[in-house]
């Protein structure tokens, strides 16, 4: 086992920062020590087998993004990241863990989802990965399956309210389901808009010539968020299930999730960097109305109005702890072969945008603007997600004990986002091209093993374990 020593940083947290150094043995961080401390033994720097200069840098715990989606089976297609290009990206962002989900599909059992999604990452991951599991047919058979997910390490389901015909729960379907997350101490995940309303004025479009990617976004209006973000805190309420809602974008549904919290529920909410920087107007709009470049950030939610305030409504979500984290929702597709199925149709385009890559640097630019501070930037990235599910202690924490998921983020450093310059993904196109960050990733610590530095990946596929998790340390 070696050790590593990460040397006159700033160590931030959630809650402060100190200046601190971080002592490694093996996969564990073992000790903060005062900057240049000889109190474990003279020159502590020389007697480690490795040290990393942090000075004039932030030392932050790597990043987790609990909302991925690796080889997504989705609109006759799939999400083109496998775990090894997906978690190999996640690593140069410095994100050190993700939560994936696994898919059991209408007419499957939820057992051999479950598996197929083991098998999928299985010897794949360069960093940690963990599963949810969406249940995307309630019936008896797969409600008596959500009896296993703890004993497997799966702590929290998601149901979706959208896709009629693919993934979609009607409310007696989410009922039954809640009631049995209620029992079982799962975290419900929801994907939280109207599907069957939606597919009808998306054909309706359809059917006025409306075919363009931007109309995705007018299908896909507000109040289908705000409706099924409502009815979805309503059952939770009545099933006393703790609720998290997937991909937030809608102000008025974040109106929703603070009134609930307001009256003291469980319910939380996540939102992702597109919905914090991208717009209906200047993304789906892309070309003008007919114009197929906005395919690249075709995603539901959709991105929504910047005119109507739903951007700024989402910062200020974050500051007021109305949304408690920020996931990439990472779905990629390629322009090429997949995108491209829904030229001329917009209800066929593949769902999704990667960013897995960009979350943590996307996120920090709040700290740079005064949106966000230092600290609630590592809580919205890291230790948030690690309590929302079950991984505190172990993840999400610079700490004694803590697995040494490490990022030392550079504030004087800068990246410009592009697909010739900075990307990873396996992806035709970049949906962030030409973002210019304040700030770098340099080293990036996975289990006490550097997987990036010096501007070299240094990690492997089959680094990265399976999170077995436990129960949500989230709830009020
Ligand atoms: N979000 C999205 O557009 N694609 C992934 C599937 C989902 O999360 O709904
Ligand atoms: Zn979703
Ligand atoms: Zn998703």
């Amino acid at each position: 086992m070696s050790t590593l020593l990460i040397s006159g940083g700033t160590v931030v947290s959630a809650t402060g920062r100190t200046r601190a150094d971080v002592l490694v043995d093996g996969e564990r961080i073992v000790a903060l020590v005062e900057p240049g401390s000889t109190a474990l033994g003279a020159d502590l720097a020389s007697s480690v087998d490795r040290v990393v200069d942090a000075t004039d840098k932030y030392v932050i715990p790597g990043g987790i993004d609990a909302h991925t989606h690796m080889e997504l089976p989705f609109g006759g297609t799939q999400a083109s990241d496998t775990f090894e290009t997906g978690t190999t990206a996640a690593a140069w962002g410095g994100t050190t863990s993700i939560i994936d989900f696994a898919v059991q599909k209408y007419g499957e059992a939820v057992e051999t989802g479950l598996a197929a999604w083991h098998e999928k990452a299985g010897g794949n991951c360069a960093v940690d990965y963990g599963f949810h599991q969406i249940i995307g047919g309630v019936d008896e058979q797969s409600l008596k399956a959500m009896e296993t997910l703890v004993d497997e390490g799966i702590t929290s389901y998601k149901l979706f309210m959208a896709y009629p015909g693919v993934f979609y729960s009607d409310d007696a379907q989410i009922l039954k389901a809640m009631q049995k997350a209620a029992e079982l101490g799962l975290m419900t995940m929801m994907h939280a808009e109207n599907g069957p309303a939606i597919d009808v004025l998306a054909e309706q479009l359809y059917n006025q010539g409306k075919t363009g990617p931007y109309f995705h976004g007018i299908a896909r209006a507000w109040q289908m968020e705000e409706e099924a973000t409502h009815r979805a805190i309503m059952l939770a309420d009545l099933t006393n299930a703790p609720l998290y809602v997937v991909h937030v974008s809608a102000k008025q549904a974040v109106a929703q999730l603070a009134a609930a919290r307001d009256r003291g529920k469980n319910v939380f909410g996540e939102t992702c960097p597109q919905y914090l920087y991208l717009s209906l107007e200047e993304q789906l709009g892309a070309g003008g109305e007919d114009g197929f470049e906005g395919a690249k950030w075709v995603c539901s939610t959709p991105l929504r109005s910047r005119a109507e305030g739903h951007q700024d409504a989402m910062w200020a979500g974050l500051r007021t702890n109305d949304l408690q984290m920020v996931s990439t929702d990472h779905c990629p597709f390629c322009m090429k072969d997949q995108k491209e199925l829904g030229r001329g149709d917009f209800r066929a385009i593949p769902n999704g945008i990667g960013s897995i890559e960009h979350r943590m640097d996307l996120l920090y630019q709040g700290v740079v603007t005064g949106e966000l501070t230092l600290e609630r930037w590592v809580e919205l990235t890291s230790t948030t997600p690690a309590r929302m599910f079950g991984l505190h202690g172990t993840k999400g924490v610079i700490a004694p004990g803590a697995d040494a998921d490490i990022v030392v983020y550079d504030p004087n450093g800068h990246t410009s986002i592009g697909y010739e310059q900075t990307h990873h993904m396996n992806m035709d196109h970049s949906a962030w091209e030409g973002f210019e960050i304040d700030g770098h990733v340099d080293v990036v610590i996975s289990r006490g093993s550097v997987v990036v530095s010096d501007g070299a990946f240094h990690g492997r596929a089959g680094h990265g374990k399976f999170l077995k998790r436990g129960l949500t340390q989230y709830l009020s």
